[in-house]
């Protein structure tokens, strides 16, 4: 049963980013009172106290930490930088001590933003359920690598004394997003959106960041003393699963550029994004590049993989509160600055 959480006190950990603003923007409108933790700041909000520093370091933390309840852990470094080092630190290691630094403090819950990206290696993922999807043998990325370790340690932390549950969001859009539309719109401004990868017809999960803030707030306000929350992940989506290459589609020419429509074959497309990563390895001692395509990219644009909801809906409450067609629109709206220039001129 959903505790009562008027003023109660939270820190979002990760709070300035895309999906961590949003969190708490829908956490003071629940009643929440908010601290935010990040290694940067992006905004200014009175109702927030902001605490700035590195969660890799327990003496940053600890005064965040004060009175908190819950803790929502959704820092990450960007996840297309393939940083390996960084990963490991902010994602494994600053982990493990966000956990210490909860513990030392004595607050008793985490929600943890994980990635579905945790199960995913490739290969079609169809449906699929948290029970029935191990971890990635062969994770196609350092970021997935991580976010395994991180998701596993945060779980098996969880126990009577602090609770902690996992939520796995799938490809996040929406007002402020920081990477779906941004690399979108600029591959369309460099024409490099006119082709598809494969057939076209996989389908994937993308999720409106009002929905993942949804999950995760119902994930905090269920985990506690008996609930079948505790120690678990959840897949959160918009249980609309959809063509990859319609939402690009729909994304793109709601923003007033062209519909991809030239296909190139899926197995070429991977086996280039391969050669481009070992060329990048074999120069990393000299010269850093990150190859634009990747074979994370290339899957992700080519594989179906959507998962199922049911278990969060079971034991979280969770439904979707916004429907992929009004979240496209508030996305598209909300992004006048990444329109075509070029409509303008031919209209
Ligand atoms: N975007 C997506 O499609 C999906 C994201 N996720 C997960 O959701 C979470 C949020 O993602 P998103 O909002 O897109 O990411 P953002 O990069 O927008 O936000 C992450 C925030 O964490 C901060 N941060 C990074 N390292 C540290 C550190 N050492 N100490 C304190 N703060 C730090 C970042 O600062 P800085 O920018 O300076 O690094 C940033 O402000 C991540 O855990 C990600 O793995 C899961 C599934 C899909
Ligand atoms: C027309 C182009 C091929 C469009 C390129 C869009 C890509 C930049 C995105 C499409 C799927 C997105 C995605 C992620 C990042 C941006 C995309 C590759 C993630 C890897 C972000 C972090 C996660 O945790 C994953 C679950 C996301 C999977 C989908």
């Amino acid at each position: 049963m959903a505790a009562s959480v008027k003023n109660k006190k939270c820190l979002v950990i990760g709070g300035c980013g895309f999906l961590g603003r949003h969190l708490c923007e829908g956490l003071l409108e629940r009643g929440w009172t908010v601290n935010v933790f990040d290694i940067r700041s992006t905004f200014e909000d009175s109702r927030i106290k902001f605490f700035i520093g590195d969660l890799c370091k327990k003496e940053d933390l600890l005064p965040a930490l004060e009175g908190v309840y819950c803790v929502f852990h959704c820092a990450s470094p960007a996840p297309l930088s393939n940083n390996k080092a960084l990963f490991y630190k902010v994602n494994y290691e600053g982990t493990r001590n966000v956990i210490e630094a909860c513990k030392e403090a004595g607050v008793k819950r985490m929600v943890l933003t994980s990635s579905a990206s945790v199960v995913y290696e490739g290969k079609g993922i169809r449906n699929g359920r948290e029970e029935e999807l191990p971890y990635a043998a062969k994770p196609l990325d350092y970021y997935t690598e991580t976010k395994i370790l991180q998701e596993r340690t945060s779980l098996e932390a969880n126990s009577d004394d602090f609770y902690t549950v996992a939520i796995r969001p799938h490809g996040i859009f929406g007002p402020r997003d920081l990477q779906l539309v941004p690399i979108t719109v600029d591959m369309a401004r460099k024409g490099k959106t006119k082709f598809i990868i494969g057939d076209g017809k996989n389908v994937v999960d993308f999720t409106y960041v009002g929905n993942v803030v949804h999950g995760h707030i119902l994930a905090a306000e269920h985990i506690g003393p008996g609930s079948p929350a505790n120690g678990k992940a959840y897949h959160i989506t918009n249980d609309e699963p959809i063509f990859f290459w319609t939402f690009m589609t729909r994304l793109l020419t709601g923003l007033g550029y062209p519909a991809p429509r030239i296909h190139l074959p899926y197995s070429l497309l991977y086996v280039v994004a391969l050669f481009l990563q070992f060329v990048a390895w074999i120069v990393s001692p000299l010269v850093i590049f990150t190859p634009s395509l990747s074979p994370m990219k290339v899957a992700l644009a080519g594989t179906d993989h959507f998962y199922n909801c049911e278990n969060a809906k079971r034991d979280l409450g969770y439904s979707p509160v916004f429907t992929l067609d009004q979240a496209l629109k508030l996305t598209i709206e909300s992004y006048p600055e990444m329109r075509n220039p070029e409509e303008k001129k031919g209209s």
